[in-house]
């Protein structure tokens, strides 16, 4: 039952006891008192019956270990999820309590590599109700949460039309616009700015926010974040409804709740912003030059209009906040070891000696430190918990059997810093461990358990497009700017300030001066 239909049917019966006792024979002066302390009589009761079940021997998790008081309740788990340090959190718990962790009433985290079999379609796993539509939302789709399997695949093939090889090279013309787009804003900026310098990840913001305008509307909303900033707090609003999602709803009943009070009001915001952007484009007469995801989502005109403004915010939100920190991460590495700025510009300007040139994708995949690169900023960047319900009879992780309607997912941060896939040096930024020689002969670097994407049917729908987004604005970026941090800037300080929460929050500005490289050219160059 969603926990706001159980709140008011508690409301109710407490209207109903105060009724009953009121009009009763034996009536009672104290007939509110008397209400109040029946109701939270039972309440504590309830409470306490529940809580000694959770404790209990003869809770179906009863022999996995994790800290005791979080297995009385996932508000636990819902308040470590909102401080942004869980991924730390569970490492810890991991290495004292071992590779089965329960974190919740009915959830474990799997510190394993057999855990990615959690997301296959083998598992046949659906996501848990930490990603349903709050608010009893008539929707099908709530980051991608489909009733049934079939219903997912059939959405996921019509949003694949553009991630196709076709769909994807129509859009790179407009990712290269938007690229000297966000040369010019980051140098306006500095130019406009008291001491000279520019919050860099702002930047990537507003342009990952323009591209993904492009992307999904045909540019129809005129974002132009670039340009105009953004007055409507569009992208903390969206990390906000990401932020709120992934904490408050690892405990859904209170998801419900919240969607009725003001601190829900950054996930209404998004889905009315979605409405809004996906009317403007329907309205729109002109179409833009190439086809954009919208086109794809309205060619049939089955899906209704409810799913197209939940889909327009998943691609908006998803589109734009995965690649834009994954990006503020490696410059952020490499400008604070300027060594590897250096050797990847000379990687590639070996290949572009042109710094205008057109980037060639196919020679940008094969420069092996700017894939180094990429590969370290999302290895450290995507410590992400992806919660999975085990369905009956149960299934079997490394072995061990784990009871149906258990929650369960991969401790992708710990398996992403483990020596015995990432060595030496498991937590710090080594692009050159993706080379050939790596760091000596002891290197490890096991890119199978790197789980920024996902896996199985569930994985990102864009890893592709991502990924030539990240190496085309980072090769672009290095052939025409020098970048370094302001003097004041706190390496460390920014480090420890990176939170996760499904989003990245960044307690630190990332604070840099930019110089255009000599030979440059940026106003309206376009090939
Ligand atoms: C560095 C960039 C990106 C990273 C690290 C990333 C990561 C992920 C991850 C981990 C998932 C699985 C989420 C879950 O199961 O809860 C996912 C799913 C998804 N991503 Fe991405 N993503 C990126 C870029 C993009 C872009 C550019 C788009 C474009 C719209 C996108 C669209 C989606 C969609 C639609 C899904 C849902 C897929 C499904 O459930 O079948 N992502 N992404």
């Amino acid at each position: 039952m969603a926990g706001d239909t159980a709140a008011a049917l508690y409301l109710l019966a407490f209207g109903g006891l105060y009724t009953a006792l009121r009009y009763s024979a034996t009536f009672s002066p104290h007939v509110v008192s008397t209400s109040l302390g029946l109701t939270c009589a039972y309440t504590l009761c309830a409470c306490a019956t529940t809580a000694a079940y959770r404790l209990s021997p003869w809770h179906p998790l009863a022999d996995m270990p994790g800290p005791r008081a979080w297995h009385l309740s996932s508000l636990w788990f819902s308040y470590v999820s909102y401080k942004g340090r869980r991924h730390l959190i569970l490492d810890a718990l991991h290495a004292q309590y071992g590779p089965f962790l329960r974190v919740g009433p009915d959830t474990i985290s799997v510190n394993s590599p057999g855990a990615q079999h959690i997301y296959s379609g083998a598992a046949h796993m659906p996501k848990s109700e930490s990603y349903r539509a709050p608010g009893h939302k008539r929707q099908v789709a709530m980051f991608f949460k489909q009733p049934s399997e079939r219903l997912h695949t059939e959405r996921k093939r019509v949003w694949s039309g553009l991630f196709t090889k076709d769909g994807v090279s129509q859009l790179l013309p407009v990712l290269e616009k938007r690229t000297y787009d966000l040369l010019q804003c980051m140098e306006r900026r500095q130019a406009e700015s008291p001491d000279g310098s520019i919050d860099l990840t702002e930047c990537f913001y507003h342009w990952s926010y323009d591209f993904m305008g492009d992307m999904v509307f045909g540019g129809a909303n005129k974002l132009e974040l670039m340009k105009n900033g953004d007055p409507q707090n569009l992208i903390m609003g969206g990390k906000m409804a990401i932020v709120i999602v992934d904490s408050i709803g690892q405990t859904p009943w209170l998801m419900d709740l919240i969607w009725h009070l003001p601190v829900g009001g950054a996930v209404h915001r998004m889905l009315l912003l979605g409405a809004q952007m996906v009317h403007t484009r329907l309205q729109v007469k002109e179409q833009a030059p190439y086809r954009d995801l919208m086109s794809y989502l309205t060619a049939d005109g089955k899906i209704h209009v409810d799913d197209l403004e939940l889909d327009a915010v998943i691609a908006i939100l998803g589109g734009s906040d995965n690649t834009s920190i994954t990006m503020a991460l490696a410059v952020f590495f490499l400008t604070t070891e300027p060594r590897y700025y250096e050797q990847l510009r000379a990687e590639v300007a070996a290949a572009f000696p042109d710094p205008n040139a057109p980037l060639e994708h196919d020679t940008l995949q094969q420069l092996p430190l700017l894939e180094g690169v990429v590969m370290e900023a999302l290895r450290l960047g995507s410590p992400y918990f992806l919660p999975r319900v085990v369905p009956a009879p149960g299934a079997h992780i490394d072995g061990r059997f784990i009871p149906p309607g258990t929650v369960v997912a991969l401790a992708a941060y710990s398996q992403q810093t483990d020596p015995a896939n990432f060595y030496p040096d498991p937590l710090s930024f080594r692009p050159e461990r993706w080379l050939p020689h790596g760091l000596g002969p002891e290197t490890r670097a096991n890119k199978a358990a790197i789980a920024s994407f996902s896996f199985g049917p569930h994985a990102c729908i864009a890893k592709a497009l991502a990924y030539q987004e990240m190496r085309y604005v980072l090769a672009r970026l290095v052939l025409t700017m020098d970048i370094s941090p302001v003097v004041a800037f706190d390496a460390r300080a920014f480090r420890e300030g990176i939170l996760n929460m499904r989003t990245t929050v960044l307690e630190e500005h990332l604070m840099v001066r930019v110089h255009r490289r000599p030979g440059v050219r940026i106003e309206g160059f376009l090939h």
